[in-house]
């Protein structure tokens, strides 16, 4: 905790996007206060003020390649990086006994897996979108393809990123999927269609359909179509900043101080559930 009983926060990934976003963020949140800044052993931001890479200025928190010493003086950890990393933070988390919140995309099952089991120790909030919006959208979807029948609306989800983004469908394309799969009640996995090719034959009846696109600085756009015979219905949601993303996860920082362990999502958070 910080001298001023604020939560204090260790921001992994700390000089990438998000991890300057969230430190800008954090900066004007009150309650939440940056403690701690972690990145790879061979980086060359090891040593910086994490404020100043941020472009907020010095706040005396130098970016560190040792997670250890930096958990186990925090109450909770944002963490925005990679699969790997994530699962090795999940298990650190779980020893100090802190609140994780885990905004990284493209887990595989065996990660998942991992994290879960830090979840008996760590307060886990995983998602793979943190704003308001589409957590939103998330109900609205599947309360669409509850409504829809899938012998008259085919679903398919449509997202584009920028350039930079290494994962693909999406964690909110996903997130998206499991909505409409959990309205069509059926499981996601083995209903997905990820990509089409070549002669794919008719669309299987029930199928749920990703369509992924990469380019440019685009900070995020989701479109769920929901395709009758003779109209559709298009529901989406587009980030205009990553800030939203930000906001999200400190609120689910400051959601979990205190609370049991396990593994939470972000609408649980927002009361969405
Ligand atoms: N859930 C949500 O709302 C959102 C999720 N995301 C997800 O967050 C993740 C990060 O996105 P983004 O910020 O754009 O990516 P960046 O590549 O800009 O940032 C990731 C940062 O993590 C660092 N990193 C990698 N491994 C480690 C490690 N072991 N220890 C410490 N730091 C490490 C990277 O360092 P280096 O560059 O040296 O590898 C980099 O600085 C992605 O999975 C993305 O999909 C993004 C936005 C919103
Ligand atoms: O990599 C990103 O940038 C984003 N990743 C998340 C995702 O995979 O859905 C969230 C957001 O769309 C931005």
């Amino acid at each position: 905790m910080s001298e001023t009983g604020d939560m204090g926060l260790v921001v992994v990934g700390a000089a990438g996007r998000m991890g300057q976003t969230l430190i800008r963020a954090i900066h004007t949140i009150p309650g939440a206060r940056v403690i701690g800044a972690v990145e790879r052993a061979d980086s060359p931001h090891l040593g910086r003020d994490a404020g100043e890479l941020a472009g907020v200025g010095r706040i005396d928190v130098a970016i560190s390649d040792d997670p250890l010493p930096v958990f186990a003086k925090a109450d909770g950890v944002l963490d925005f990086t990679t699969p790997a990393s994530t699962v090795e933070f999940a298990g650190y988390a779980a020893q100090a006994r802190i609140v994780h919140v885990i905004g990284t995309t493209g887990c595989s099952a065996d990660d998942n897996a991992r994290i879960a089991a830090a979840a008996r120790h760590a307060t886990i909030v995983k998602s793979g979108n943190m704003s308001l919006g589409v957590n939103l959208l998330a109900v609205l979807v599947e309360q669409a393809a509850r409504a829809l029948d899938a012998g008259d609306f085919d679903i398919e989800i449509l997202e584009m990123h920028h350039k930079h983004k290494v994962d693909a469908p999406s964690g909110t394309a996903l997130l998206l999927g499991e909505a409409a799969a959990t309205g069509r009640g059926i499981a996601l996995a083995g209903n997905d269609v990820r990509s089409r090719d070549g002669h794919t034959g008719v669309r299987r009846e029930g199928s749920i359909g990703f369509a992924t696109l990469r380019g440019g600085s685009v900070v995020g756009d989701h479109s769920i179509i929901l395709a009758g015979t003779g109209e559709r219905i298009t529901l989406s949601h587009h980030a205009e900043d990553r800030a939203i993303f930000a906001r999200g996860a400190v609120k689910a920082a400051l959601w979990g101080r205190g609370r049991k362990p396990g593994l939470y999502s972000m609408r649980d958070v927002l009361g969405l559930s």
